[in-house]
């Protein structure tokens, strides 16, 4: 109820200021007050209304959503500027206003005003989305454009200025027409206000299109990263990637939109400029586009050699955060080998080199800003020297002298700017291709499969399996494999390191294609399955799990926000984390190594999975939490597929099945003590760790002695 009522609230609350506004506004009007200036009131009343609409609008709770977007700011300045502007452009036309002036903050105006307003907001909601093809993207398109008209229209009334500046200079000379020098001065007053309102409009306009389309376009880059293939990311590097989504994102948003409207805005400036000129006099604008290259060449010359210097400098600086960040990350490597001077040395050259570089740039910059101004110095004194002639020779008026210096100017002014934001323009362009390059890229990923059962055995096959990473395409890092895993059995994989046991796992996961060969679940290829079904159904924990730097519940239960505590209980205990998981205080990135893996183990097991894999999950865990943990694994998922890659005796002999890798290849198949009687690799490797666990239980021993 309450809410239903908060926007016809609103409604009220608006239109009681808005008629409080106008009441004032016209009682000032009305009275022999301080401002007589019709004109004056007329926008200042009409800036008042749109202030005020805007306030409420952002300061009242009930205030609708769209009031507070885009929408509201659009109908706050219709609403409050509608009068003015209609009023300035009858006047501007000539027609009569005198009625429209004294009538606007009568309560008949101010129902005109609604009535125009809602009429607009009407035929505007109508019409202008089926005029745009599609959604979004191209809504705020339209409204780029949209504030690039609006600041196309400020060229148009800035430029008047110095025309009616000449009409004055022409009146203070003849001192006969009193009635051109207050035309001249209201005209000009006019133009000023509304071109600082036109400002404001745009300014608006162009700060919320801005981050719109900036914010638009990075989740764009974001989306299309996120659904690479991994070897996508295998390749790429991870600063690259991150530098694409910041860097490249904001130098593409910043210099296309607001550089490449901003070139426009002075592209249109220039040639009303021009216009202007030529109409003033044609051989002073033909003298002065003469002596542009003097403008030009001049700072192009000084401009490139400094931009090779800003650009050493931002490399030197580069090298200097690459030694502090190399520093700050291997803290406790630099610490254990007492080399802070070391690599505070090392950061002090850095940073003088740095600032040798940035001295010669000062120089530079100083150098490349004087050449600029006595090169545009040159110019303007060649042009008054030419006028001054022209003057005497009576050729042309001196007000139209001054106009023309005035309109040179802006007009030598605005080039400069063009010619600076063109390279701004050309990064751009650089920076999109590059960004564009991620949001066109077709992951190298099989469509995604439609497979997701009710029910799902677990029943693991690779056939024949070859494969080979993309990034090292000629070596076969699995070469023929073919295993099985059965649910409700654990099976072991070992091998020597490098022998292809990750290789596996990455294959099961989905993440590469093999070249050859087939996996199947349940005996349908893996690749027929729905991607999110799978990831559901396969719960893989690596050696070297990686938390978020939340509480420990929160990290078991990432991936199923809505787990009850029970369920986040009974997978810890499982993982035989029950006895840390109620420490609040500790977050996940702040628990050992074992604990590491033990919230890893328990993250896992909450998602109920049907297949579980380990791949060398345990191997920070002592042997006797080892054992609980498999124990309690094969008490509570019976009827589970779980791999487990050790590279441990203790985890092996929990297995019912063992496979051996080497070099790509399955060495050796079967039960335990199959293996043991085989005497090959296994045996061998049986060997190898009782050795090891002897070595290790002799040199405790010794050192204790
Ligand atoms: N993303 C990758 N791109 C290219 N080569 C890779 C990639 N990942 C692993 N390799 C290579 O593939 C081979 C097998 O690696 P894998 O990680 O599967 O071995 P592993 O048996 O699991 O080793 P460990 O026991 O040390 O974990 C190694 O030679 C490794 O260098």
């Amino acid at each position: 109820m309450k809410d239903k009522m908060a926007v016809p609230l609103f409604t009220l609350l608006a239109v009681c200021v808005d008629v409080c506004a106008v009441m004032f506004i016209g009682a000032i009007q009305l009275s022999p007050s301080f401002i007589n200036n019709t004109f004056i009131l007329l926008w200042a009343g009409g800036l008042l209304r749109t202030c005020l609409l805007l306030f409420i609008s952002f300061t009242y709770p009930g205030s609708p959503a769209w009031m507070r977007g885009f929408e509201g700011v659009q109908t706050a300045i219709i609403h409050g500027l509608l009068y003015p502007v209609y009023i300035s452009f009858l006047w501007a036309c000539e027609k009569s206003t005198v009625e429209l002036v004294w009538g606007w903050h009568t309560f008949q105006g101010v129902l005109q005003g609604y009535a125009v307003l809602a009429l607009s907001l009407l035929l505007w909601k109508r019409h202008v989305p089926t005029l745009l093809p599609t959604a979004k993207k191209e809504k705020t398109e339209q409204k780029a454009s949209l504030q690039r008209l609006l600041g196309y229209m400020k060229p148009f009334s800035e430029m008047a200025i110095p025309h009616y500046t000449g009409k004055m200079t022409d009146w203070i000379m003849n001192e006969d027409e009193p009635e051109a020098f207050n035309h001249a001065i209201t005209v000009m007053t006019l133009m000023t206000v509304m071109s600082a309102v036109c400002e404001f409009v745009c300014d608006l306009i162009y700060n919320i299109t801005m981050s719109r389309i900036h914010t638009s376009i990075q989740g764009l880059v974001f989306q299309s990263v996120l659904k690479q293939d991994i070897a996508f990311f295998d390749k790429s590097s991870t600063g690259d990637i991150v530098s694409r989504i910041t860097t490249d994102t904001n130098t593409m948003s910043e210099s296309l939109s607001e550089k490449l409207s901003l070139l426009m805005w002075y592209f249109m400036r220039v040639i009303f400029l021009l216009g202007s000129m030529v109409l003033l006099s044609p051989t002073l604008t033909i003298f002065t586009i003469l002596g542009l290259p003097i403008i030009w060449i001049i700072p192009e010359f000084s401009g490139q050699f400094y931009q090779k210097l800003s650009k050493q400098v931002q490399e030197s600086l580069a090298k200097a955060n690459d030694v502090a960040t190399e520093t700050f990350s291997s803290m406790k490597t630099v610490r254990s080998f007492a080399n802070e001077d070391g690599e505070t040395e090392r950061y002090r050259k850095c940073l003088e080199d740095t600032y040798a570089l940035n001295k010669v740039e000062a120089a530079a910059y100083a150098a490349s800003t004087w050449t600029n101004s006595m090169s545009s110095l040159a110019l303007k004194v060649s042009i008054l020297y030419y006028g001054g002639r022209l003057v005497t020779g009576s050729d042309v008026s001196s007000g139209d002298l001054v106009s023309f210096v005035l309109y040179e100017l802006q007009f030598t002014s605005a080039v400069e700017v063009l010619m600076s934001y063109w390279p701004h323009v050309k990064k751009a362009v650089g920076a999109s291709e590059k960004i564009f390059e991620y949001v066109d890229r077709t992951p190298d990923t099989p469509p995604d499969g439609s497979l997701a059962p009710k029910t799902l055995k677990g029943h693991v096959q690779f056939k024949n399996i070859t494969f080979a990473y993309p990034k090292r395409p000629d070596t076969n890092v699995l070469k023929n494999v073919s295993i099985e895993l059965k649910p409700g059995q654990i099976t072991a994989l070992v091998g020597p390191s490098g022998s292809g046991k990750s290789t596996i796992v990455s294959l099961l996961e989905r993440f590469y294609q093999p070249q050859n060969g087939k996996i199947l679940l349940d005996q349908k290829p893996l690749v027929e399955y729905k991607d999110q079904y799978l990831h559901e159904k396969i719960s893989v924990v690596s050696q070297e799990p990686v938390l978020f730097a939340r509480s420990v519940r929160e990290n078991i239960k990432y991936g199923k926000e809505n787990a009850s505590d029970e369920e986040m209980r009974a997978a810890a205990k499982q993982a035989n984390a029950d006895d840390f998981i109620n420490n609040a205080g500790e977050k996940g990135g702040q628990v050992s190594g074992g604990q590491k893996q033990r919230i890893a183990i328990a993250r896992a097991l909450i998602q109920k999975p049907q297949i579980l894999v380990l791949d060398d999950a345990t191997s920070s865990l002592d042997t006797e939490s080892e054992h609980r943990v498999l124990h309690a694994l094969r008490k509570e998922l019976k009827n589970c597929t779980v791999l487990l890659i050790t590279h441990r005796l203790s985890g092996v002999e929990n297995a019912d099945h063992i496979i051996f890798l080497r070099d790509g290849e399955v060495a050796e198949e079967g039960k335990r003590e199959q293996l043991e009687a085989k005497n090959g690799f296994y045996a061998e490797f049986v060997k190898q760790q009782n050795t090891s666990i002897h070595r290790n239980t002799e040199d405790v021993t010794n050192s204790s002695q």
